[in-house]
């Protein structure tokens, strides 16, 4: 049986990252492999519930922590966790990362604490590559008014942006091992083909 592999997309809002899971996901079934495409907060009817919450009503920093990683908890369970088990491909549209960015450096909340919330819930388990979709604010926050109405999250000025893009940089340098940083600024296509090119080496 294959190995699963866990691969995680993050980047601000807009970065373009939603756009490029499906052709990721078709690419590595045309491989052979068997995928499964999922999100965070999601995933499950419990966190796909907690999500709709997140999304719309006011509440302090740590409140949005506690919510991401009870969602969080019932989708590794649920979801994450037995498919990897089944030697699948897992393509999640945010996980972590995106906690300590955006609840982390956005928000200024205590690192420390969001890294014992990981601990729990995660009992270990952390993705094997991440997809982080580079662009500067401005150039998201462009993308996004053109695409779409803003959610509770989207509502948030250029400042709260180009913080939880440092925090993603931070991320990345911490972590280059498993971090891939694609320059989200190129076109629709070029970009395309640098998200395929680094899922070639997956592994059985
Ligand atoms: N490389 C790109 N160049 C120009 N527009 C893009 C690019 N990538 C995505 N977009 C557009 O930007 C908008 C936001 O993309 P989306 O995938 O929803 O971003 P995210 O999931 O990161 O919030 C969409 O309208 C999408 O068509
Ligand atoms: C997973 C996660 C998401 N978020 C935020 C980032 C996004 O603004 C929002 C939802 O992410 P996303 O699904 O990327 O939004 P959209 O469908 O609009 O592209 O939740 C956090 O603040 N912390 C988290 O831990």
């Amino acid at each position: 049986m294959p190995v699963g592999r866990f691969i995680t997309f993050e980047g601000i809002d807009g970065a373009g990252k939603s756009s490029h899971i499906e052709a990721a996901a078709e690419a590595l079934r045309a491989q052979g492999r068997s995928v499964c495409c999922t999100r965070e907060p999601g995933g499950t009817a419990l966190a796909e519930a907690l999500r709709e919450l997140f999304l719309s009503r006011e509440m302090d920093a740590l409140t949005e922590a506690l919510l991401v990683f009870a969602a969080r908890r019932d989708h590794l369970r649920c979801v994450i966790e037995p498919a990897l088990a089944q030697g699948q491909v897992v393509l999640c549209d945010r996980f972590t990362d995106a906690t300590m960015a955006y609840q982390g450096f956005g928000r200024g909340f205590d690192l420390n604490v969001l890294a014992q919330l990981e601990a729990w819930v995660q009992a270990g388990r952390q993705p094997d590559r991440t997809l982080w979709f580079d662009v500067p604010a401005t150039v998201a926050a462009a993308r996004r008014a053109a695409a779409r109405a803003p959610d509770r999250l989207e509502r948030e000025d250029l400042a709260f942006f180009d913080r939880v893009r440092a925090g993603y940089a931070a991320r990345a340098e911490a972590a280059p091992q498993r971090f891939v940083t694609i320059d989200a600024t190129a076109s629709m296509d070029a970009v395309r083909t640098r998200v395929l090119a680094t899922l070639h080496d997956l592994g059985p």
